[in-house]
């Protein structure tokens, strides 16, 4: 059992667990069902039903003012849900919350917003719900409409406010109430690229006080500000700790898979297999590459028709997809090939620099004569990058520091 150690400690979530059913008529059904059964002083049900499923299932966690808990997990793995809970949106079926201080909340877009009121009314509206005074409101009310940056528009309906003016506003009026525990999820991707790094700014500098969850996609933006990170996968916590790294490494080997995609091709060359040459060890199917060791992959492609030579491209993509390094690509001369028209060659990069995770080749190949593409492969093989050291940045370069 959990217990309140110091004042600091702002979130304490217990055994919190939240069901759904999958269809609306049984759900009503059952909704009516809990009720009855609540008036006759009974219990919910906490056994599932037919059709339910637990979206949130025993949860655990407590976080204090200055952490930033991330919450990831792949889509509906119960980040929005377990928001939502906190936030006092929706019940749960079991468990316990005892949060301290004010909730600010950026959950939904315009949730929280008026549609008819102006962008002011709406400020006053969310300031009182946070527990405001209207003097209190009254202070801050002019940074706040600086801080969104719509003062033409702050006497407009919120309903019609864009996308990006409703993410404004609300992550204005949350964070500049400054309340205790901050609750965000996944709106930012909705501001331009102005808006979110004033935005992070505003995080790094309200969270000493504060004690934020974050709920995103972006791991990059998880990295870069959560100390804490649960990784959800369908309901149940997969991993729950403060080694961000580990979390973000867990959820993107969710992703990892061997299987590739032929973009493009002109069925003039197939590729019949890659392989890492060198492996240090496996982790499930993945072979794994100490930092700084060479990486050698082999090809092996089968000529389907006539072709003179040809120009191999090798590009590293990270884990987002982004394609981070190319080999030096280089001709080879196919003809016609003798044995059972099969083309063999290897790349090698020597001692290899790229940060620690999880990395795929994408791969394609052009005639060298007239640079027609024949064929585009993306995925064709995963790895991954061994290094004790945390790095976001795609590569930790070797280097050597001397002291004069
Ligand atoms: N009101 C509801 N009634 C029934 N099922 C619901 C309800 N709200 C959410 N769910 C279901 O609960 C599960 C978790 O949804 P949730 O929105 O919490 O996921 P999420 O992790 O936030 O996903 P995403 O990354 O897509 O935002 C999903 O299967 C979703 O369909």
């Amino acid at each position: 059992m959990l217990k309140m150690k110091d004042d600091d400690v702002l979130v304490i979530v217990e055994g919190l667990s939240k069901k759904f059913c999958k269809d609306l008529k049984t759900s009503l059904w059952y909704g009516m069902k809990d009720l009855v059964s609540n008036i006759r002083g009974n219990k919910n049900e906490k056994k599932l039903r037919d059709k339910e499923f637990w979206a949130v299932k025993d949860i655990n966690f407590e976080l204090q003012r200055g952490e930033c808990l991330g919450l990831i997990g792949h889509n509906g793995a119960g980040k929005s849900t377990l928001l939502k809970i906190l936030n006092g949106l929706i019940n749960p079926d079991a468990g316990k919350i005892t949060i301290r201080g004010r909730v600010g909340a950026l959950i939904e877009l315009g949730a929280g917003f008026n549609p008819i009121l102006s962008g002011r009314e709406n400020i006053y509206n969310n300031g009182a719900i946070l527990g405001f005074t209207k003097k209190e409101i009254d202070a801050k009310v002019e940074e706040i409409i600086d801080f969104s940056e719509i003062r033409e528009f702050i006497d407009m309906p919120i309903q019609n406010y864009s996308s990006g003016m409703k993410v404004r506003l609300g992550f204005a009026v949350a964070a500049q109430l400054e309340p205790d525990i901050l609750l965000i999820d996944e709106v930012l991707a909705v501001g331009d690229l102005g808006f979110v790094l004033k935005c992070l700014k505003t995080i790094d500098k309200i969270l000493p006080n504060t004690a934020i969850i974050f709920v995103s996609h972006s791991m990059p933006m998880v990295s870069r500000i959560c100390s804490k990170i649960i990784l959800l996968d369908s309901g149940k916590s997969l991993y729950l700790g403060k080694d961000v790294g580990k979390g973000i490494d867990k959820y993107y080997a969710r992703f990892a898979t061997n299987e590739s995609n032929i973009i493009f091709t002109d069925n003039t060359i197939a590729l019949e297999n890659i392989k890492l040459l060198n492996p240090s060890s496996y982790e499930g199917d993945i072979p794994q590459l100490q930092w700084r060791s060479d990486l050698e992959l082999h090809f092996k492609f089968k000529i389907l028709s006539n072709i003179p030579s040809v120009e191999f491209f090798v590009i590293i993509a990270d884990k987002e997809q982004r394609q981070v390094a190319l080999l030096e690509s280089n001709k080879i001369t196919c003809g016609i090939v003798e044995d059972n028209g099969i083309i063999e060659f290897t790349v090698k990069h020597d001692k290899i620099q790229l940060s620690k995770g999880i990395y795929s080749i994408n791969f394609s190949a052009r005639l060298h004569s007239t640079k027609e593409p024949i064929l585009r492969i993306n995925d064709v093989l995963v790895f991954q990058i061994l290094h004790e050291k945390e790095a976001w940045e795609p590569f930790l370069l070797e280097s050597k520091f001397k002291k004069k």
